[in-house]
Parts: C-alpha cells; sequence; structure tokens
C-alpha cells in the first residue's frame, strides 16, 4: 500500500536516507558524539546533530575511494569537502602554467573584456590574485562559459516589458585547470579487439506512468538503497509501505540543537570575512588567495582531525522518494515526464498559459513530486537527475510567491525582491533567468534580473535601479558585493519570501561557504528555500540544514547507484597509457562521427590549458570543433555556447566550466579525458547529454593509474570497453596534428596537468612518480624533453627538486633581482 500527501505526493521507494534514521528503531541507538566533519570546514561555529552512532555514517560513501579526493577534517572522516580545494588546485594548475615573470610581478587591472588573447589571460592571473577564496569551487569558475549563450535567450524572452534580464556577459572569465592522464610509457597506439562500439545503450524506454494517482504503480521497491546511510542498515528490507509510513510520521525527527542551525545566519554575520572576492568571478573560483595559501591548505588536510565535540544527528525533514527502480523495472524507471499536467495545480492562469507556449505538456517528474509540496509552504530540498526540468520546477512556484506578494508601491524606487534564485555560475544564473523570462511571458508587472559579475558595479547597481526587480538571479560572489556595496540593497532582500539555492550542493561545499553564510544572513528567516542539485552527497545533507527548516521535505527523484544517471545515456570506461589517449580519442570521434550524422559531442578535459590543447589538436586533425574554457573572454565564450547550443555535427572541448547545469539539447556523446574531480562532477558532466529522456553515450578516458576513480562510481552502470583499433593512418595523422600543436599550448598543458595531478593526493603523494607520470604526458604531447618550469613556480607547486623537471633559468626572485640589476 502506499500512503499519498494530501496534494497527491506519494512515497515510493527504498531506502530514504532520512526515513530510517533516528526514529527507527531509536532503541538500538547508539548516540556517539562523532563530529559532522564538513561542518566544522564550513560552519566553524559547529553544527551538531545528535548522531546514530555506529550507524550513521557520515563520511558518506564508505565504499568509495575517498581518500584521494577526500580531506580530513573532524573527527576523522574523509570527506569531499576538499573538491572544492582541489579544484582550485586545479586552476592553480592551470595559473602556474600560465605564469610568466610578469604576471608574476604585477597585477592587471583591466576588467574589459579583451579580444587580445593574451591580455585576457593576464586578466585571469589578475582575477585569481584577487581573492581569497580558498575554497573555492572549482566548478564555478570552471563553468566558465558555458551558459552565457543564454543570456541571448534571455533578450529574446526578455519581452518589451521589463521583464528583461540584465546582467552583462561577464567577461575576463578565468579559470584553469588541467589534466590528463599518464601512461605507461610504452603503450602503443594498437588496438585490440575493439568492439568497443560504445553503443551498448540500454534502450529502456521510458514510460513514466507516473501520475499523481498512478505513482504507487511505479514504485517498485528495488531495494537499491542509498548508499552508506543509516536506512540502509537500519532497515534494509523495509517495504515500500514500511517507508511511506515512516514518512508520514516524519521519521526525521530532528532533535533539539538543530534549532541552532538556523541561527546561521546570526552567527555567520560573525564570521571573519575574508577580503573581499572581487565580485567578478562569483563562480570563477579560481584560486584566489595565493598558491601558497592553496598548497598550505592542502597540507594541511591532515592535521584537521581535531574531534569536534558533537553530534546530534538525526536526519531532519521528511524524505519523499519518488524514484523508480532499477533492474527490470526499467520501463519506467527513466522516465522524466510525468502524466500530471501543469492545470492540476493551483497555479496562476497566466503562468500556465507561458507553460503551455513553452511547449510542456506535463510536468517532469520533479515538478510533480515538488510543486504539492512547495505548494503547502514547506521548504524542499530535491534531488533530481541532470535535465529533468528542476529549474522550472523551482521557478514556477517562485513565481506564485510574487503574484501572491503586495504589489510594491509604484513610487518605491526599490522594491523588494521576493525571490532570490543562487546559482554557482554566470552561465546557470543566466540560464535560470532565461527559463524565468519564459514562464513569466504573460507577468508583464514581474521583473527578472541577473547580477552575475563580469560587468562593473556600479553597472549593475544602476541596472538595477532603473529595472526593478522581483525576482532576482545572481552568482554568490556578486550577490555578496551587492549586499555589502549596493545601497538599498540589503534593505531590498529583506523582502526575499523565496530563497533558491540551485546546485545546491555545490553551493554549500567549501566552495562557495562564505558567499552562502552572507547571503543567508541577508534574508529574512522567515521564508521559503528550495535547495536543487542532480547531487546531493550525504555530508550536504547535513549541511542543508542551514538553509532549510526544519521541517523541509527531502524528494528524491534520484535512486542512488545506477539510478544516479540515465538508463539511456550508455556509460564506458576506457584504460589506456596517456600516449594512446590522442589517438584513442580521434578514433573515437571519428566513429561516432560516422555513426551519427547529427552528432554533438561535449569532451570535458582536467584544466582550461589542457582543454586548449585538446581543441587545437582537433582542430589541427579538420575535425568541427570548439572550446570553452575560463581563459576565454566571456563574449566568446556566449558565442561559442550560443553557436553549439544551436549547432549538428559539432564538438566542443571544454573544462568543468560546462560540467553543471548548461542545457544544450542533443548532446549525443559525451567524452572525459582523464579523472573527474570526483563522482558528482562524473555525473554533472555525464549529464550534458541525456537530456530530457534523450538517449545519450558517456565515455571515460583513463590512465591504468587513473583506474582508482572507477570505485567512486562502480554503482554506475558504467563498464569497461575494450580499446578500438586504431589505424596506423590515423596515428600518423595525429601525429603529426601534435607537431602542429602550438608549443606554448604545450608547455601550459604540461605545467597544467603538473598541478592539477599535484592536487590529487593519491598521486601526488610521490613526487618522483608524479613528475614521471607528467613526462609522460609530455611524450604523448610529442615532446621529447618536457618544457622546462620557472623555479618559482615549481616552489609553488612544492615541486622544487624533484628529479625528471627541467628548470627554466631566471624565473626566481633572486634570479630575476639580479637581471634586473645587471640591466
Ligand atoms: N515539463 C516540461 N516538459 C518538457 N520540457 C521541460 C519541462 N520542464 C522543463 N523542461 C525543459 O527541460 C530542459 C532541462 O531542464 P533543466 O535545465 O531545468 O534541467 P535540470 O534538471 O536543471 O538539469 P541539470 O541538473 O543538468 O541542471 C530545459 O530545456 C527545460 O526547458
Amino acid at each position: 500500500m502506499s500512503l499519498k500527501f494530501p496534494l497527491g505526493v506519494r512515497f515510493i521507494t527504498h531506502s530514504l536516507p532520512c526515513t530510517r534514521l533516528a526514529s527507527m528503531n531509536s532503541g538500538a541507538l547508539i548516540y556517539s558524539f562523532r563530529s559532522v566533519p564538513v561542518l566544522s570546514k564550513a560552519f566553524p561555529f559547529r553544527l551538531k546533530y545528535i548522531g546514530l552512532g555506529s550507524r550513521v555514517n557520515f563520511s558518506t560513501r564508505p565504499e568509495r575511494s575517498q581518500p584521494e579526493f577526500g580531506r580530513r577534517s573532524g573527527a576523522g572522516g574523509e570527506i569531499r569537502a576538499s573538491k572544492s580545494l582541489i579544484e582550485d588546485e586545479a586552476e592553480l594548475s592551470d595559473w602556474v602554467s600560465d605564469l610568466r615573470p610578469s604576471s608574476l610581478r604585477g597585477k592587471f587591472t583591466s576588467d574589459e573584456e579583451n579580444s587580445d588573447p593574451e591580455l585576457v589571460r593576464r586578466n585571469v592571473d589578475r582575477d585569481n590574485n584577487r581573492g581569497p577564496r580558498r575554497g573555492s569551487v572549482g566548478q564555478s569558475d570552471r563553468f566558465g562559459g558555458a551558459k552565457r549563450g543564454k543570456e541571448g535567450e534571455m533578450d529574446r524572452f526578455g519581452s518589451p516589458n521589463r521583464r528583461r534580464t540584465s546582467g552583462e556577459p561577464a567577461d575576463s572569465f578565468r579559470n584553469k585547470r588541467l589534466g590528463d592522464r599518464e601512461g605507461a610509457r610504452n603503450g602503443r597506439v594498437q588496438g585490440k579487439s575493439s568492439e568497443s562500439s560504445f553503443r551498448g545503450r540500454n534502450d529502456r524506454n521510458v514510460d513514466s506512468g507516473s501520475s499523481f494517482r498512478g505513482r504507487n504503480e511505479r514504485n517498485v521497491d528495488s531495494g537499491s538503497s542509498f548508499r552508506g546511510r543509516n536506512e540502509r542498515n537500519v532497515d534494509s528490507g523495509s517495504s515500500f509501505r514500511g517507508r511511506n509510513e515512516r514518512n508520514v510520521d516524519s521519521g526525521l525527527r530532528r532533535e533539539q540543537g538543530l534549532e541552532n542551525n538556523r541561527g546561521l545566519g546570526k552567527q555567520t554575520r560573525g564570521l571573519k570575512q575574508e577580503e573581499e572576492d572581487s565580485s567578478e568571478e562569483d563562480e570563477e573560483r579560481v584560486l584566489s588567495g595565493t598558491i601558497d595559501d592553496l598548497l598550505s591548505e592542502d597540507s594541511s588536510d591532515e592535521d584537521d582531525e581535531d574531534d569536534e565535540p558533537l553530534i546530534k544527528k538525526t536526519a531532519s525533514a521528511k524524505a519523499v522518494q519518488t524514484d523508480k527502480p532499477s533492474g527490470e523495472h526499467v520501463k519506467t524507471s527513466d522516465s522524466y515526464l510525468s502524466k500530471t499536467r501543469f492545470d492540476q495545480f493551483p497555479l496562476s492562469p497566466l503562468s500556465l498559459k507561458a507553460i503551455k507556449d513553452a511547449g510542456f505538456e506535463t510536468m517532469t517528474v520533479v515538478q510533480e513530486a515538488t510543486l504539492p509540496i512547495i505548494l503547502q509552504g514547506k521548504d524542499v530540498l530535491a534531488k533530481a537527475k541532470t535535465g529533468t526540468g528542476k529549474t522550472v520546477a523551482f521557478l514556477l512556484p517562485a513565481i506564485e510567491a510574487v503574484i501572491k506578494s503586495p504589489p510594491a508601491s509604484r513610487d518605491n524606487r526599490q522594491p523588494p525582491i521576493i525571490v532570490l534564485v543562487v546559482c554557482p555560475t554566470r552561465e546557470l544564473a543566466s540560464q535560470a533567468a532565461a527559463e524565468a523570462n519564459t514562464l513569466l511571458k504573460y507577468h508583464p508587472s514581474i521583473g527578472v534580473q541577473v547580477v552575475i559579475g563580469g560587468t562593473k558595479l556600479p553597472t549593475e547597481q544602476r541596472r538595477m535601479q532603473t529595472n526593478p526587480c522581483q525576482i532576482l538571479v545572481a552568482t554568490p560572489g556578486r550577490l555578496k558585493d551587492h549586499i555589502e556595496n549596493t545601497s538599498g540593497f540589503a534593505t531590498r532582500l529583506m523582502g526575499v519570501k523565496v530563497l533558491v539555492l540551485d546546485e545546491a550542493d555545490h553551493l554549500l561545499d567549501m566552495g562557495f561557504r562564505r558567499e552562502i553564510e552572507r547571503i543567508i544572513a541577508a534574508v529574512p528567516k522567515q521564508r521559503q528555500t528550495f535547495l536543487f542539485s542532480a547531487t546531493v552527497p550525504e555530508e550536504v545533507r547535513q549541511i542543508c540544514h542551514v538553509a532549510l527548516k526544519r521541517d523541509h521535505e527531502f524528494v528524491n527523484c534520484v535512486q542512488e547507484g545506477a539510478g544516479e544517471t540515465h538508463q539511456k545515456v550508455s556509460q564506458m570506461y576506457m584504460i589506456a597509457s596517456l600516449d594512446r589517449h590522442f589517438s584513442l580519442l580521434y578514433g573515437l570521434l571519428k566513429k561516432h562521427i560516422t555513426d551519427n550524422v547529427g552528432y554533438k559531442v561535449i569532451i570535458f578535459c582536467t584544466t582550461a590549458m589542457v582543454t586548449r590543447l585538446v581543441a587545437d589538436l582537433l582542430g589541427k586533425l579538420s575535425l568541427n570543433v570548439r572550446e570553452i574554457h575560463s581563459r576565454k573572454p566571456q563574449s566568446y565564450r556566449t558565442r561559442v555556447s550560443d553557436e553549439f547550443r544551436k549547432s549538428k555535427s559539432i564538438i566542443l572541448v571544454t573544462s568543468d566550466v560546462s560540467a553543471r547545469g548548461v542545457d544544450y539539447p542533443d548532446v549525443s556523446l559525451v567524452v572525459q579525458m582523464g579523472l573527474p574531480s570526483d563522482r558528482e562532477q562524473y555525473i554533472h558532466r555525464l549529464g550534458r547529454t541525456g537530456r530530457k529522456g534523450k538517449e545519450g553515450e558517456g565515455v571515460l578516458l583513463l590512465a591504468p593509474w587513473e583506474e582508482y576513480f572507477l570505485s567512486s562510481v562502480k554503482d554506475l552502470p558504467i563498464t569497461k570497453s575494450s580499446l578500438p583499433p586504431i589505424d596506423h593512418e590515423a596515428v600518423k595523422k595525429v601525429q603529426k596534428g601534435l607537431i602542429q600543436v602550438e608549443m606554448t599550448n604545450k608547455e601550459a598543458a604540461y605545467q597544467a596537468w603538473l598541478g592539477y595531478y599535484k592536487s590529487q593526493k593519491k598521486i601526488a603523494r610521490d613526487t618522483t612518480r608524479l613528475v614521471e607520470l607528467a613526462n609522460e604526458f609530455s611524450r604523448s604531447m610529442g615532446l621529447s624533453i618536457p618544457p622546462a618550469i620557472p623555479i618559482n613556480v615549481l616552489g609553488k607547486m612544492g615541486l622544487k627538486n624533484v628529479p625528471g623537471l627541467r628548470v627554466a633559468p631566471g624565473f626566481d626572485k633572486k634570479h630575476t633581482k639580479r637581471n634586473n640589476r645587471s640591466r
């Protein structure tokens, strides 16, 4: 039997993270005082949870090989919070790779977009130097480019009334990173079997059947529980029924102490504000602070193990899982659309009209699951697969909140902001604003604006004054800038009734810590808050309490494990030594192009500089390729993003600036070259294909020594592919192409590669080996000797005196001074 919530929300499933926490089997609970490690990192004042003792596994995914990514903290739990750091370090690697004596000496002040690549690059350096954002979110910055395209769309939607989305494309994004693979330098391009047809899709079909009423049918308990979560331990066999009861009963009783969570705002006010980040790159938290900061933070990870007092754990919130099972129930398991119509909900007729114009016929599963709860006035944490309409899911009810608010008086030049949407990247913010404008087509009195950095603060300030809006979409850094520097802005934020954190896990991880704290502190406590993402790691769930009310609902439309990715997207990985990678990539692309007439491919590289290298090479191989990464000016990125969105038969090589949220239609293949920063990033990148229930393919190309990453995705349906045969001609072509690639690109890629893998603890542990691998990478680019690296850069990277490195003379401080003197 299934239970239904008043508005029809039904619980489907298996193991809910929360449902089986404290409330169940409480007699058996052991309250131990363990810390929630990430909390201490993110929120110094220490949140406390009642712990479930041994049953509670705060470290999330035990079966993941986290050590490589994890940073030690708190009670010794390995946490992924280090992701941000790692990403920063990835950025660092690119930044480092781009160091020149000049950039080491000075900063650049121009903010403008600049078509001069050199200047742009320098701008990047400058930006990097600016903020102390250490924890940065790599993604964010890397994200750089992607969605700018949206901006274009906004214009479209902008209609004559003030609904126009503002927010200029930010320019000078910066980011960096790098990556790549290793190689047992011997491997020769050869391919044995090959078979790897990257086809093996499971064409499970989609048939949602998920209507309000019919939900139960979907409700087949797959038994696939949330890994590493308590509930599984507590009551693995629990039936669907039992769970629902638990839900209804709110099995997740929150215990005292959680109140504290809400106090975040207050407490964070007192937090030390590190120097302001220069707005310009909220999301681009490139390497903030100094390299030393980053490295030292990194190295201190191990030390940071003091146990916190603690815990009080218990889940809060009810959990509603709407996902469907895997295995034989595939027919319904990958459906992203429900059968529920939008007009079955009490939505504004004008919104319904706009929805119809947008061509949305029925709700997606996440929309169907969250809307009734949100309309009840509750806070929601929602996890739903990539490309399944989360943006509309939070925007629709947010618009309702605006409609229900009393109109601002006409002479109020600074009307309250009713809805605040925070996105980790400029692209996502622009995209969300564009979607909002679609939904607001017939609400001319409701305005949307975007504040995303990249433009000068005063420009945005003026824009906000001349175009008052009720819905504001922002990136965290720029929003914080406005809170602190725009007169009257803080007052306007006191009108916020709905706060949305899009890509919540990313926003709540270490990278955006300060900004989010500041933002939460700046909006009223009496508000509704929605957190959406395709991935919500357990440790982030713990932090969610700082933003959400205690009785929030966790709507999980995703089954942990195989269910986190789309069944219609085949996932394969290839293991090959580094020296084969470029040829393999080329062969893979050629085959895909032959097999797919209107192909659209995204290739993710680990850093901006490696992205540039790969794009350069593929261009030389006469493929129709574009590149997006943080080193490109925002205007360029916007243009390319738009072009890629609209085109067919095209390849986009990109860094992680395009990993999250970017909604490119009809991407047929996603290739990930080298180590993804973590499991979530792997899922988000893969999510650029198979959107809206479509088919897609994903290929992860790793070197043998990167294979350990697979343990973190072992529950996903990713299978090993044999290496395809690569014909001799292709190998020769690639070699020739590599010769034509600019030397500076190779040098930059080498340094960036080194920097990126230096940030991967597992690999960096043995620096001699690391350098060997880097030199392997160098050879894979066709270089017989590795590029020399300035001594000061090596120092910053902690790689001085490591055998195998070539040191570029004359760039160390002493040396430079001497040279200057002698001039
Ligand atoms: N009910 C609907 N019916 C059809 N299409 C929809 C519906 N709702 C949203 N969409 C479209 O689905 C696409 C994907 O939506 P969106 O970008 O919000 O996905 P997402 O879940 O946020 O993905 P990601 O996790 O990658 O950010 C968009 O083009 C959006 O316009």
